[in-house]
């Protein structure tokens, strides 16, 4: 049996940077994969579907090109073209980290299914045939999550569509109706609205993005509405059946039951952690009542020496999130420091235009007790968006009345990200609104505005 100093179960975006970073620190490490290199960011996650999006966003463009004095047409939408354009990237993305892992001195790249033999042996199903055993004192498991399907009468038999499959069917969908209302829901359903399907989503939830403030969840809502997205909120899905090309779908909208027929169905209803086939009962690993493995602020599980990161574990399901839980255990396992999660996680929906979020929003706050302010300002009051023809969405922020500290920030807006990120920033230098609302930022950006967004407390007085 080959001995290593650490093995790693999954090439994420936390598994690949650990393997590569431990093994040039003079680890012997094995990466064991069972699918692609790149896990679900690159291969059938953010790479593809924001890849996918740029597309729909250019659509949508020219359809409004008579409002920036230009007379264009669209003359067709090449699906084919468009999955060509996505599968080139993940291409790149997917080879890149192949070979980045590859070309490693002291790590050693295994293909197959990885699952525990005993605490810290782990048997790997090979794809090229056979098994292999191999043990570490320190093993790390990075497996991910795969796509949940809800318990639906019918549903498993109807041809359903996941994200993954509906990014490679090869025509538009005439009505297709999504099941779910979170990130996956909505950032498909605007894409697909754009390529021309008629798009119906089926939320379980009262309202979409449950999680976020109500002003921005209506605001989404009206926007999606308004490139005549229909959205149905309180929509508990009953039944599933297919019936030549036509799929019939049964639901109720509290007593009121209700059937809509569509020509496909996706389901984005959440995930779930890919943990069940690892054996974990073996290694003493204890998962919570839903599977993902229960870790520490350090990311160690109940086993010692076994350790999780990314998806798997739980908690907000970001490539970022995995990326960063990397770093953490790098500097503990390396320098023997003591780096937790806490941690102030942003996030971004890439809805067009775009929702970035950090902090709490102002419910949490008010829960919290906390005696706060709120700013608020709609984009059509932001020079940049009114100079380049978007003044959807709005600027928000929720700051901490006595210190002046900024706790959460929302922006629904052209790069909504990106501008979240200034106030993220901001956030973790504890530089204050009031310095925010007098900094100099470069004349017309988007973060300009954050002048006028905290002048909203104090007027314009220094
Ligand atoms: C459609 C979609 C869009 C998304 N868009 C975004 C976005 O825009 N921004 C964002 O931040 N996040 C996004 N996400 C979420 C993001 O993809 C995940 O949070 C991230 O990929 C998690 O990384 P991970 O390393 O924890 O797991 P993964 O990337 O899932 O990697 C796990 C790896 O482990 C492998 N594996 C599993 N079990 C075994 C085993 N037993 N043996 C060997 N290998 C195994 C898998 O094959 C996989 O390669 C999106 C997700 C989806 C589905
Ligand atoms: N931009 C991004 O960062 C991005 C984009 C896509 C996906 N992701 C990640 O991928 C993960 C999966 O995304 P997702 O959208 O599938 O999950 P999600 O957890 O974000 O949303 C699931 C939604 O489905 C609803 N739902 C659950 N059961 C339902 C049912 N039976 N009928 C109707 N609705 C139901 C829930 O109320 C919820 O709104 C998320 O954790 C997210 O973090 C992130």
């Amino acid at each position: 049996m080959e001995i290593y100093d650490a093995i790693i179960i999954g090439s994420g975006q936390g598994g690949t940077p650990l393997a590569k970073k431990l093994a040039k620190a003079g680890w012997k490490t094995a990466l064991v994969e069972k699918s692609y290199a790149g896990g679900t960011c690159v291969n059938v996650g953010c790479t593809p579907t924001k890849t996918m999006i740029a597309s729909a966003k250019a659509i949508h463009t020219i359809g409004r090109a008579e409002e920036w004095g230009l007379k264009a047409e669209l003359r067709e939408i090449d699906i084919h073209a468009i999955i060509k354009r996505k599968s080139d990237v993940v291409e790149l993305f997917r080879n890149s980290a192949q070979e980045g892992l590859e070309e490693t001195d002291n790590l050693d790249l295994i293909w197959g299914q990885a699952a525990f033999r005993e605490r810290n042996v782990i048997e790997t199903k090979l794809r090229s045939g056979g098994t292999s055993l191999i043990t570490a004192s320190k093993v790390i498991i990075s497996t991910g999550t795969k796509q949940d399907l809800p318990n639906i009468r019918g549903l498993e038999n109807s041809g359903y569509l996941t994200s993954t499959t509906l990014m490679e069917l090869k025509e538009i969908p005439r009505h297709l109706l999504i099941i779910g209302g979170g990130y996956i829901a909505l950032e498909f359903g605007q894409m697909y609205r754009r390529f021309g399907s008629e798009v119906t989503i089926l939320n379980l939830g009262d309202r979409i993005l449950e999680q976020e403030d109500i002003d921005i969840s209506n605001e989404v809502r009206k926007l999606l509405e308004l490139e005549g997205i229909k959205i149905i909120c309180g929509a508990d899905t009953k039944a599933v059946e297919r019936e030549g090309n036509e799929t019939n779908v049964w639901f109720t909208v509290g007593q009121e039951e209700r059937s809509m027929s569509c020509s496909h169905v996706l389901v984005a209803a959440g995930r779930v952690p890919n943990s069940g086939d690892l054996n974990l009962a073996s290694a003493g690993v204890a998962t919570d009542e839903q599977g993902y493995l229960v870790v520490n602020e350090y990311l160690e599980t109940s086993a010692e020496g076994i350790y999780a990161i990314g998806d798997v574990k739980g908690g907000p399901e970001f490539t970022h999130v995995a990326y960063n839980d990397h770093l953490i255990l790098l500097r503990n396992l390396l320098h023997a420091e003591k780096q937790t999660t806490d941690r102030l996680v942003p996030y971004c929906m890439f809805i067009d235009p775009q929702l970035g979020r950090v902090g709490l929003t102002e419910a949490e706050a008010r829960a919290k007790g906390l005696n706060i302010k709120v700013a608020c300002i709609p984009m059509s009051r932001v020079a940049r968006a009114i100079e380049t023809g978007d003044e959807r969405g709005l600027m928000k922020a929720v700051v901490d009345a006595d210190t002046k500290q900024i706790l959460g920030v929302a922006i629904l807006g052209e790069e909504g990200g990106e501008v979240m990120s200034v106030l993220q920033m901001a956030m973790l230098g504890k530089i204050d609104y009031s310095a925010v609302r007098n900094m100099m930022f470069a004349h017309p950006l988007y973060a300009e505005s954050l002048n006028n967004l905290f002048m909203e407390f104090d007027g314009d007085q220094a």
